[in-house]
């Protein structure tokens, strides 16, 4: 469906040059496809090409069949295609309903029974039925990120393109919308960018992880979460000194009996009453992205 080769991506000349993307090779099929990352690694510029708003600076990208270097192609290509990008600028003083069917008039929908029809179609798919007629500006982070959606359905894209959706969701409304995903993913591609671990694991069957504008890894969230089997250790001390020695500190937790440590890394042997765990999925990115020598954004 989405077939990404030798893609890169330079912003700038020169000494200020910046490499985004660098030899980017992806094949993407239809369901949910997770992009993984830490902040600055290349996900909105790579989800900012794939919409067709971004050229890359070489490659090639062809997304159901459409080669997107051609214009003619990227125009049709965009019939298919439904984007939310990081930041959607929205009319704060419109209501969810007036608000999507201005982006539905700016998609080329003239009919107006038949766009009002479909407004009302996404808006009760993204669970927004009751709310249409109130203003955004009344609305939760949540609720934003459903009429984000819903603008992004109006014409019943064949790909979603999601960029990191649910930063500054709380926990429930997080949930919601990445069931949301999943059920749009049935019969369509979604492509989920993010650099929240559990939103990938939770929902994704095929995920990548890019850092520094190189593909770390394609496969499955099982597989990622198998390669941190046996690099997995929990440690509990009295010690004040933070557990080091090439290991990284997933998590703590301050027990009576002193502190205890989740670390990833080769080996915690020099550590008395070290015990292995089950590997999580955070643990399998910890320890991708310390086998490629960095360390992951999380201490
Ligand atoms: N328009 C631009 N001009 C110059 N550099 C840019 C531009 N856009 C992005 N960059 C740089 O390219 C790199 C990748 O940025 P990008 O926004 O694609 O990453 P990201 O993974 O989406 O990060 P975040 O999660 O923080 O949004 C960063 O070093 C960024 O500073």
């Amino acid at each position: 469906m989405i077939e990404i080769s030798n893609l890169s991506k330079t912003y700038g000349s020169g000494a200020q040059a910046v490499k985004a993307l660098s030899g980017v090779h992806l094949t993407i099929e239809e369901g949910m496809f997770g992009l993984l990352g830490p902040n600055g690694a290349g996900k909105t510029t790579l989800m900012r090409i794939l919409a067709g708003i971004a050229q890359p600076s070489a490659g090639k990208v062809v997304i159901a069949g459409y080669n997107l270097a051609d214009e003619k192609a990227r125009t049709d290509y965009k019939a298919m295609l439904g984007y939310l990008p990081q930041e959607l600028g929205m009319y704060p003083d419109l209501t969810a309903r007036q608000f999507v069917d201005y982006m539905a008039i700016l998609k080329g929908m003239h009919i107006p029974a038949q766009r009002q029809h479909r407004v009302d179609e996404v808006l009760d798919m993204v669970g927004l039925s009751e709310a249409a007629g109130r203003k955004i500006k009344s609305f939760s982070g949540g609720m934003k990120r459903r009429v984000g959606i819903a603008q992004a359905l109006v014409n019943d894209p064949r790909v979603l393109i999601v960029d990191e959706p649910t930063a500054g969701l709380d926990p429930e409304e997080r949930i919601r919308f990445r069931n949301l995903l999943v059920d749009l993913a049935a019969n369509r591609v979604v492509l989920l960018s993010t650099h929240i671990v559990e939103d990938i694991g939770q929902t994704c069957q095929k995920m990548a992880v890019l850092s520094r504008g190189r593909i770390l890894y394609t496969g499955s969230p099982r597989e990622l979460t198998g390669m941190a089997e046996g690099r997995v250790w929990t440690v509990t001390t009295q010690s004040t000194t933070k557990p080091n020695n090439g290991l990284t500190v997933v998590s703590m937790l301050h027990l009576a009996e002193g502190v205890q440590y989740r670390l990833v890394g080769a080996s915690a042997a020099e550590y008395e009453g070290a015990v292995t765990a089950k590997p999580g999925l955070e643990d399998g990115y910890v320890w991708l992205m310390k086998s490629a020598g960095y360390e992951a954004a999380i201490q």
